[in-house]
């Protein structure tokens, strides 16, 4: 078991994170926060990258940076961008990354074909990278992760240029890899983790705000969510009266969904609210698009 206790973390004089804490068992965790929120510095403390301000991390009771090498060696990272060879197979690539953590050549020529079975690249295994697509290339990265075979998984936005059935095949891997170990998965992108995490965590204002099932989450804003159909020249004022989660066009109107807290007119058609609008509402002053974060 892996526990976040009390931790704070700045940069200086500016604040990144204020006493966090967590705990954390075998299964999928979805780190969710817009751009900024500090998912990368937590992630850098669980990876012993960066060291808390104040406060610790521990795993089955010890501190994880006096466990130095024996917990880094439990530990698998998935950088935002990890660094790979084009000109290298994902056969080649692996065994020189196994050779560099000490693992012997042979237990790693055995290691490095079951994983990339478990990664469906094993077709692919002797082919040069340059020509593979992200999802695959994320899936490479996925497999020097568990090289090691970690009790830790922990993956920094790793859906970022994958297409739809990649993510959908990237989510069944993790649920797979979940079993037995902890996943800690950390994206922007609601979809990434709504379906397959175990609990949500969401950071805002330098806290965790929530850690909680997505049901559970869900529910804090039950009761809140419409739908509703808008007349095309009324949608400008409908969208600065009420929060607007989504908008569609159909048939020449325009169907918002949307929350409020004010008493629901006959009109409103109340509706189960799902991660997504959690993620609108709580960040609605504060959700950064990609444009603005590049
Ligand atoms: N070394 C540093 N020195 C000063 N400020 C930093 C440093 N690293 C991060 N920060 C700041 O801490 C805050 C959190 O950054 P962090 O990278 O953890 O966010 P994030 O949620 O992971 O976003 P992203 O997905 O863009 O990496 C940001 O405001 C960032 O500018």
């Amino acid at each position: 078991m892996l526990i976040v206790e009390d931790v704070t973390k700045n940069f200086g004089q500016f604040n990144a994170l204020k006493n966090i804490n967590l705990e954390f068992h075998n299964g999928v965790y979805g780190l969710l926060a817009p751009n900024g929120a500090g998912k990368t510095t937590l992630i850098k403390m669980l990876t012993t990258l960066l060291f808390p301000t104040s406060g610790s991390i521990r795993y089955d009771g010890e501190d994880i940076i006096k466990m130095d090498e024996r917990y880094r060696e439990m530990i698998g990272y998935l950088p935002q961008e990890f660094g790979y060879y084009k000109n290298y197979s994902p056969t080649s690539y692996l065994l020189y990354l196994a050779a560099l953590k000490g693992i012997h050549r042979k237990t790693a020529i055995a290691r490095v074909e079951e994983l990339l079975k478990t990664v469906a690249l094993d077709h692919v295994a002797n082919k040069k990278m340059k020509k593979f697509s992200g999802g695959m290339i994320q899936r490479v990265g996925i497999a020097q992760a568990m090289l090691n075979d970690p009790k830790i998984l922990i993956l920094d936005e790793p859906t970022a240029g994958l297409d739809p059935k990649e993510r959908v095949r990237f989510r069944n891997l993790l649920t797979n890899l979940a079993r037995d170990r902890i996943v800690i998965l950390s994206t922007h992108i609601v979809s990434d983790v709504e379906s397959i995490a175990n609990e949500i965590i969401m950071i805002k204002n330098q806290e965790v705000l929530y850690k909680d099932t997505v049901s559970n989450i869900c529910g804090n804003i039950q009761g809140l969510v419409y739908e509703t159909k808008v007349a095309y020249d009324e949608t400008e004022r409908f969208r600065s009266t009420y929060l607007t989660l989504s908008e569609k066009q159909e048939n020449g109107s325009m169907y918002m969904r949307f929350l409020t807290e004010d008493t629901a007119k006959a009109e409103w058609k109340p509706v189960h609210p799902n991660l997504e609008d959690v993620f609108l509402y709580i960040y609605q002053d504060g959700v950064l698009s990609d444009d603005q974060t590049a």
